[in-house]
């Protein structure tokens, strides 16, 4: 479980998050919604410690981050918007490999990992491939099969799609759905709601740093219309 227990952050002396809480239960698919500048990239950081909290507290699985930074870090994998600067390796294959040899696991576990991940990703076949030479969508396709392979028990996405093609934000989609259902925590941040909607189990929405929606999709319409935040058609027949 991840917890924020009344967390505030400012950058400066601008306030961000306001003694927000908030808990996301183990195998929860939760989207995080809100107009730009509402928290939503803030919030993310502070899972696995790249910010701490100026007061209150987070949680993984029942240790303060603050406490054990790295067991954070091996807990909450995190995806974000512009992956280019998080890749350590030449190619994809060794880029995707690096953090499951980092935990010290067998070749074969290593080896499978790697290939389901980049799988999930529509990048089966092209390990060889030079991630410099991969176009900006395939790149974000590389992050993303990166945070999978290393099988987290939380996985963060911070607009994970952008780039992506609709066979490979399906594809990633659907590899969310079965990671929560197999009891992974997800957090996906993103103002593309397409699918995502009828996927998750929550919506948390935020506002100007706080948590104003926090409830099952179909119960959340209403008030996400009312912050401006736009549900597909699509969507809301199904729901
Ligand atoms: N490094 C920073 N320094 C100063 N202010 C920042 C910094 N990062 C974010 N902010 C400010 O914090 C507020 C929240 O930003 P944040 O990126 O968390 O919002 P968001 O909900 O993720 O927005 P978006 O939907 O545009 O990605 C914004 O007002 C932003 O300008």
């Amino acid at each position: 479980m991840i917890e924020f227990r009344s967390v505030s952050y400012a950058f400066g002396d601008v306030p961000v998050l306001e003694d927000l809480s908030l808990e996301i239960g183990d195998g929860e698919f939760v989207l995080l919604a809100g107009a730009n500048g509402s928290g939503k990239t803030t919030l993310l950081r502070h899972c696995n410690g790249l910010l701490e909290p100026d007061s209150g507290t987070v949680v993984v699985d029942g240790t303060p981050v603050a406490d054990n930074v790295v067991a954070a870090r091996s807990s909450v994998g995190m995806v974000f918007q512009h992956p280019r600067d998080q890749f350590v390796a030449a190619t994809v294959g060794a880029d995707v490999a690096f953090g499951p040899e980092n935990l010290g696991l067998e070749c074969d576990e290593i080896d499978r990992r790697v290939e389901n991940a980049l799988e999930a990703v529509n990048l089966a076949g092209r390990k060889a491939e030079r991630i410099d030479a991969l176009s900006g969508g395939e790149q974000s396709r590389v992050a993303i099969a990166g945070a999978l392979a290393m099988e987290p028990s939380h996985l963060v996405l911070d607009e994970p799609f952008t780039g992506l093609d609709d066979p490979a934000r399906r594809s990633v989609l659907e590899r969310l759905e079965s990671l929560s259902a197999a009891g992974t925590g997800v957090v996906l941040a993103t103002h593309d709601l397409r699918d995502v909607f009828s996927l998750a189990d929550r919506v948390v929405a935020m506002q100007a740093g706080q948590v104003v929606v926090d409830d099952a999709p179909t119960r959340a319409l209403a008030d996400l219309e009312s912050l401006a935040i736009r549900i597909p058609e699509t969507t809301r027949e199904r729901c």
